[in-house]
């Protein structure tokens, strides 16, 4: 049975609820002719997947929805070999280089020059162009941004890059100037409740308005959490009311445990203790930077004023060093093949 999120992501431009002017923007863009390439950029959950799929319907057609995954291996100048899924239709393309971590650039170059090089296998596709698709953006290497400005600039007649990110921060300056940026901000929590309401009456839940309005002001004006939250409150409870508790997800209550017992216990073994949840929780595919800011935010209402602006300074410092990290090990990486 598919969870909500899935069942009723809007798949055409038309069925979008919100931000309605950015979806009559996209709409011409792709019935334009002239497709260019794009950032689509905002917080999570703020639906800009939902809205790049559907402007690829809207380019396409119903053909893109059929989709298949592709396992290729990518060969690194040390003779590493990687494994690196895509997902493609016929007329497209989906990646996420950062999976492969500092081997992205391998990945964006030799996949984007092979696509680039090839001609639509439709020969009445609507669009001379393919579109490839690149998740998490903002996590790619500078090497894999240079690379990637490289592809914009040789190969533009038969390809179109949609650039996924949560800012466009971390994007260089050189593609940020190449691509239309699209800003997909968060939705309100109206906004929220409406999707809430329209889930609700298709699936016949017992409504509570004012549950819906805490579901949406709780998730951060994440319409994927909102979502998901709601299922979890209708999935335990036939009848809903203003009181009925939401349950956070699995992650975030682990996570709220986690504080609770840092705090309740200083020894080496509560230590190792709690070093076998964070395992847990990395190994469930939370990401490191997720943990280390929830964890942080559930502390900080537990210590001493004085000691807040410590931990806060501590939690920062340790988001930096996991950048940091990754580079690292890529330098040791280079320094051990050469
Ligand atoms: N316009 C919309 N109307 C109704 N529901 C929507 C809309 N946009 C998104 N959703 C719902 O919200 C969920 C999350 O959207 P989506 O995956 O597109 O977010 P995202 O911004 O790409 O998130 P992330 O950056 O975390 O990947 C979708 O599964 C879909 O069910």
């Amino acid at each position: 049975m598919a969870l909500l999120v899935d069942k009723y992501r809007p798949r055409s431009l038309e069925a979008l609820t919100f931000h309605e002017n950015l979806s009559e923007r996209l709409r011409s863009l792709a019935q334009s002719g002239d497709f260019p390439h794009l950032l689509v950029y905002g917080p999570s959950g703020a639906g800009k997947k939902t809205r790049v799929v559907a402007t690829l319907r809207e380019l396409y057609g119903p053909g893109v929805e059929k989709i298949k995954i592709d396992s290729r291996v990518f060969q690194t100048t040390s003779n590493r070999k990687l494994e690196f899924n895509i997902v493609a239709s016929v007329y497209h393309l989906e990646i996420t280089p950062s999976d492969v971590g500092n081997f992205d650039r391998v990945v964006v170059q030799d996949l984007l020059k092979e696509v680039a090089q090839t001609q639509q296998v439709d020969q009445s596709a609507r669009q001379r162009f393919k579109v490839v698709v690149i998740n998490e953006a903002d996590h790619l290497t500078r090497d894999a941004q240079a690379a990637l400005r490289r592809t914009m600039e040789k190969y533009s007649p038969n390809l179109r890059l949609i650039l996924l990110a949560n800012s466009t921060a971390n994007i260089i300056a050189p593609i940020r100037s190449r691509t239309l940026l699209v800003r997909v901000a968060a939705p309100t929590e109206a906004d929220i409740c409406k999707v809430l309401k329209r889930v609700g009456n298709a699936e016949n839940f017992s409504e509570s308005e004012a549950l819906n309005q805490r579901i949406a002001s709780d998730s951060g004006r994440n319409l994927r959490r909102a979502l998901l939250m709601f299922e979890a409150v209708h999935a335990q409870n036939e009848k809903v009311s203003e009181r009925t508790p939401v349950p956070p997800p699995d992650w975030e209550a682990l996570i709220a445990q986690i504080a609770d017992e840092i705090m309740a216990e200083h020894s080496p073994a509560r230590i190792l203790q709690v070093r076998a949840k964070l395992y847990d929780l990395l190994s469930h595919c939370i990401p490191a930077t997720t943990i280390l800011k929830t964890l942080t935010w559930k502390l900080i209402p537990k210590i001493d004023d004085a000691l807040k602006a410590d931990v806060i300074k501590w939690s920062a410092f340790y988001e930096h060093r996991l950048r940091l990290g990754s580079v690292r090990n890529r330098y040791y990486h280079c320094r051990s093949s050469s």
